[in-house]
């Protein structure tokens, strides 16, 4: 037995080493499954192949008494599974939109290090584009960036576990001309950064967003007399705070954005929420197409006749008659028309469907007003459940 930590080490290393490599093959074989199913259009999911992979895994490892726990093999190949999934997504959408741009300008609000710019970073790298930023100082900077073609897209949060919807950005929607064409969900995970190591207790003043302030209502009520100062970006925070210096400010933000302006990590963690994950939408000038064998949603905009009674409920009944599933029903006020609403429903649904053209033309009847904002590939890839 060799006990030399060292040694041990560098055989980890080794290990890991070959992990990786593993990874990568398995990477590149879902890219030749993709090519497989462009052909063949059969759905780019598989539930239950997954399925059944994952319960022979877990056999697998038990017949050999590899002492895995069933969980960790399931969490960890659900990441694997979700990673082949999104990677044949964009094999499959890059080749039919033909996008061919060595680079991708995405506007987001705020500077280098806010959430959106994290978001923004995570879409180019997910569609192997180099991104040139462009920060903006709103939400309605960042329609108007990409509507006067300065940017190809914008990301915009729209809605987190946490707080629930952004209405702002579901208000712009409402007059925008841009379509949705895409979506993605990203983990939120905030701090509170300073500038050098103090105590929580000498800290009298809070600097972040309206929103992730709301998000952390539970660890600041535990604060004693702290002062709140709202920004418009937790990254305008994180920049004042380093530059003001001093002993009793922190900001709330991110661990990376917080590095990139060279604050420190005081707590981790204090959201109200652990699973706090914000859905952002990126929107262009342009629809895309997105291909049939994807799991795809539809974001629609809509007023009923209110002289109707049940008018909301028998538009809703045309995806029940069809099977098209609801994922999300929102409703805003509607400006100047006092307590009209405009109704936001996001459908697991394909435009290009045939079933579902004859849905929507169907819905028309119980509507007003229909406006498709977009149709976009799901991005957020739902674990298959094993139990
Ligand atoms: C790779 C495939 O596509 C998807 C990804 C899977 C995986 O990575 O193992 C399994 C089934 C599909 O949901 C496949 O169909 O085999």
């Amino acid at each position: 037995m060799n006990f030399d930590l060292n040694e041990i080490r560098q055989q980890i290393t080794q290990v890991d080493r070959s992990l990786l490599k593993l990874l990568s093959e398995r990477h590149r074989l879902a890219l030749d499954v993709a090519r497989s199913k462009e052909i063949t259009q059969k759905s780019l999911r598989d539930v239950e192949r997954e399925q059944q992979l994952l319960r022979e895994l877990v056999q697998f490892a038990e017949n050999h008494h590899y002492q895995l726990e069933a969980q960790y093999i399931t969490q960890i190949f659900q990441r694997i599974i979700e990673d082949s999934v999104l990677t044949q997504q964009v094999y499959l959408q890059k080749k039919l939109n033909q996008q061919r741009e060595q680079n991708i300008h995405i506007a987001f609000l705020g500077k280098r290090g806010s959430y959106s710019h994290l978001a923004a970073r995570n879409y180019a790298t997910r569609y192997q584009e180099e991104l040139v930023e462009i920060s903006c100082d709103s939400f309605s900077q960042v329609f108007e960036q990409v509507q006067a073609g300065e940017a190809d897209y914008g990301i915009l949060p729209l809605e987190n576990t946490t707080s629930g919807s952004i209405n702002e950005v579901y208000d712009l929607l409402q007059h925008t001309e841009l379509s949705l064409v895409g979506e993605l969900a990203y983990p939120i995970k905030h701090c509170v950064l300073v500038n050098s190591q103090q105590n929580l207790t000498e800290i009298d003043t809070l600097y972040s967003h309206p929103q992730v302030i709301q998000q952390c209502s539970n660890f600041i009520r535990t604060l004693d007399r702290i002062h709140i100062e709202y920004c418009e970006s937790s990254s305008h925070a994180m920049q004042l705070v380093a530059s003001l210096n001093k002993p009793n400010i922190a900001a709330l933000g991110n661990a990376d954005g917080g590095n990139l302006y060279g604050l420190q990590v005081l707590k981790t963690d204090i959201a109200n929420q652990q699973n706090n994950i914000t859905r952002f939408i990126i929107v262009a000038k342009q629809p895309i197409v997105v291909a049939p064998q994807i799991h795809t949603k539809t974001l629609l905009l809509m007023t009923t006749n209110k002289q109707q009674v049940g008018s909301l409920v028998d538009a809703l009944l045309v995806f029940k008659k069809h099977n098209i599933n609801m994922t999300k029903l929102e409703s805003r006020p509607i400006y100047g028309q006092t307590w009209d609403e405009m109704f936001y429903l996001e459908i697991d649904a394909n435009i290009n469907n045939p079933s579902v053209q004859i849905a929507l033309e169907e819905l028309r009847q119980y509507s007003n007003y229909l406006k498709i904002l977009g149709c976009y590939p799901s991005e957020i890839v739902k674990p298959v459940d094993v139990t």
